[in-house]
Formats: structure tokens, C-alpha cells, sequence
């Protein structure tokens, strides 16, 4: 069997049940993601971001087509593919070095009591948070929280990392810090990375590809973007690279003229909660 693709989303769609009827969220999305790429999904709200996501990480099955990672198919959730979302997440009543040490254990590590320790001490060295490996939830920042949600994720030696708008409850500056240190985990990992973002300069800053989709209902890849920026980024450099600028553009021009959103937000809104009555709740920007 071919092996070319780590990571391929086919045909996948997704209908889900309303008291009216069938929902199309989601209609032939395909997509071929190959080992260590760094992607970025962007489209308006509600356009199906989160499903997609949530289809890959094995929380919600596709009604039509599916997701293939490494030759086997994703009918589940799994430590191989884990993920990162807006609010951390984190057990409360555990410190950081807790947190990441039970998502460790929940994998079949087989480490020896020296080597968890020492996994777990390396991982939140990698997010900058070693200093605060005893706090607990309530005793940090907004930002640390999510570093320690990442570490958490990394220490389970994901094949792929997936994150839904993980920076989206962030101040600018502490986004900026914790976009650096994404992309140098990622150039020191080389995982494979799928992140929900509405942010513009983030999806450019960090991306291989940015992977446009279309609005709902039947939301689709409208189109994809090669970020071909040499690596490692500098945030400040490139705010002065022609080449950057033009990708920034090309985002905002499919996002404000080509897919231009009509819909109001209340009315948005309004569709979202006739639609779920009852269903998951979802983060709603
Ligand atoms: N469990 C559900 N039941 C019914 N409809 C749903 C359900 N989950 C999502 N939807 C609908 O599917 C569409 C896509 O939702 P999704 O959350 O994937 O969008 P999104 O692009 O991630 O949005 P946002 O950027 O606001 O988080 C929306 O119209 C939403 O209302």
C-alpha cells in the first residue's frame, strides 16, 4: 500500500441531525498532509473548522467519506493524535507536572519511574514552564496554562498535533511568545501540526500551507496557500517581506472578497443554537 501521504482527509462530509432536518456542515473536503507539514485552517466562523478537527481527532465520525493516517483509518480518538483547544483544558485539582505526567500514563510509554520523570520535566522545558511545575491551574497565567496544555499534548508523542484556535483566548503579546516557541518545538520535532486560527498573520507566520475553506452550509476547501517563507521565521523581519505581505493579501482577499460573509453575527448565532438544540456545545468566537 502507498504510504506517500502520512495524513489524507477523503471526501469527507458531515450531516448532522437538527430537529429539521440533516445539517450539510461539511461536503468533499479532501486533503493530503504529508509528515512534519504545519498546517492552518482558516474560513468565518462556523464554517466547519471544528469538525474537520474534530473528525481527524476521531471525536466525530464523518457521515460521508474519511481520514486515513499512516495507512490505518481514524474510527477514534487517540494518544497518536492529540489535541489542543482554546480553553487548556487541565485538571484543576493537579499541578502542571501532574497534568502532563497522567496524559504520559494514559499512553503505553512503558517508562520507568526515572524516565517519566524525566519525560515530563523535558517536555515542560520545552514549553519554558519548568519553573512552575508544582502550581496548579488557578495559580497561572492564561498563557501558561496553555503552554502546559501543549506540553501535554507533546508529551504524548503525537503523530500529530491538532489545535483549535489554542491561542485564541490569548493576549497579543503572550500569543506572540507562544507562537515562537510553537515554531521552535515544531522545528525541533518536526510533528504534524493542524491548527484552527482566525488570525491572518498567525496563519502565515507559522504555516507550510494555509488551507482555506469555503462558507457553510456544504463548507468546503476553497482554496490552499503554499507558504514558501524560509525557516526559522522572524516575526519583526518579515513584517517588511514583500513575499509575507502578498500571503497576508491572498488570505484576507479570499476571506473578504471571495468569501465575503453576508450573515450577520446575531443571526449566526441565532442558526447555531436552533441547529444544536441540545447537541455538543462548541466554542463560538
Ligand atoms: N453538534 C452539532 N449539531 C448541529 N450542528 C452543528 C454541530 N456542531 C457544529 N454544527 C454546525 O456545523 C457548522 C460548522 O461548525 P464548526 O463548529 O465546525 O464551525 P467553525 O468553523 O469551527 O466555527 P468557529 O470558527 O465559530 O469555531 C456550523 O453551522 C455549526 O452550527
Amino acid at each position: 500500500m502507498s504510504n506517500k501521504h502520512h495524513l489524507e482527509l477523503t471526501q469527507v462530509g458531515m450531516d448532522f441531525p437538527t430537529p429539521k432536518g440533516p445539517f450539510n456542515a461539511l461536503q468533499d473536503v479532501n486533503l493530503r498532509i504529508n509528515k512534519g507539514e504545519f498546517i492552518s485552517l482558516i474560513g468565518h466562523s462556523g464554517c466547519g473548522k471544528s469538525t474537520v478537527l474534530n473528525i481527524v481527532a476521531g471525536l466525530y465520525k464523518a457521515t460521508k467519506g474519511g481520514v486515513i493516517l499512516d495507512n490505518q483509518e481514524v474510527n477514534e480518538p487517540g494518544p497518536e493524535r492529540a489535541v489542543v483547544f482554546q480553553n487548556h483544558s487541565l485538571l484543576p485539582w493537579l499541578s502542571a507536572y501532574k497534568n502532563v505526567e497522567l496524559a504520559v500514563k494514559q499512553t503505553q510509554n512503558g517508562r520507568s519511574k526515572k524516565e517519566m520523570k524525566e519525560w515530563v520535566e523535558h517536555n515542560l522545558e520545552l514549553v519554558h514552564m519548568s519553573h512552575a511545575a508544582d502550581k496548579l491551574p488557578a495559580e497561572i497565567s492564561g498563557g501558561m496554562k496553555q503552554r502546559v496544555g501543549i506540553a501535554r499534548a507533546l508529551a504524548m508523542e503525537p503523530k500529530v498535533l491538532l489545535m483549535d484556535e489554542p491561542f485564541g483566548a490569548l493576549d497579543a503579546l503572550t500569543r506572540a511568545h507562544l507562537q515562537d516557541s510553537v515554531m521552535e518545538i515544531h522545528a525541533k520535532l518536526g510533528n504534524t501540526v493542524i491548527m484552527i486560527t482566525h488570525d491572518v498573520d498567525e496563519a502565515v507566520l507559522l504555516s507550510d500551507r494555509i488551507v482555506m475553506m469555503t462558507n457553510g452550509p456544504a463548507a468546503t476547501i476553497g482554496e490552499i496557500l503554499p507558504i514558501e517563507l524560509a525557516r526559522p521565521r522572524n516575526r519583526i523581519e518579515l513584517a517588511d517581506n514583500p513575499q509575507y505581505n502578498h500571503y497576508r493579501h491572498e488570505v484576507l482577499k479570499f476571506l473578504y472578497e471571495k468569501q465575503r460573509k453576508v450573515e450577520s453575527v446575531e443571526e449566526h448565532r441565532k442558526k447555531q443554537s436552533e441547529q444544536k438544540s441540545g447537541a455538543t456545545q462548541i466554542n463560538v468566537a
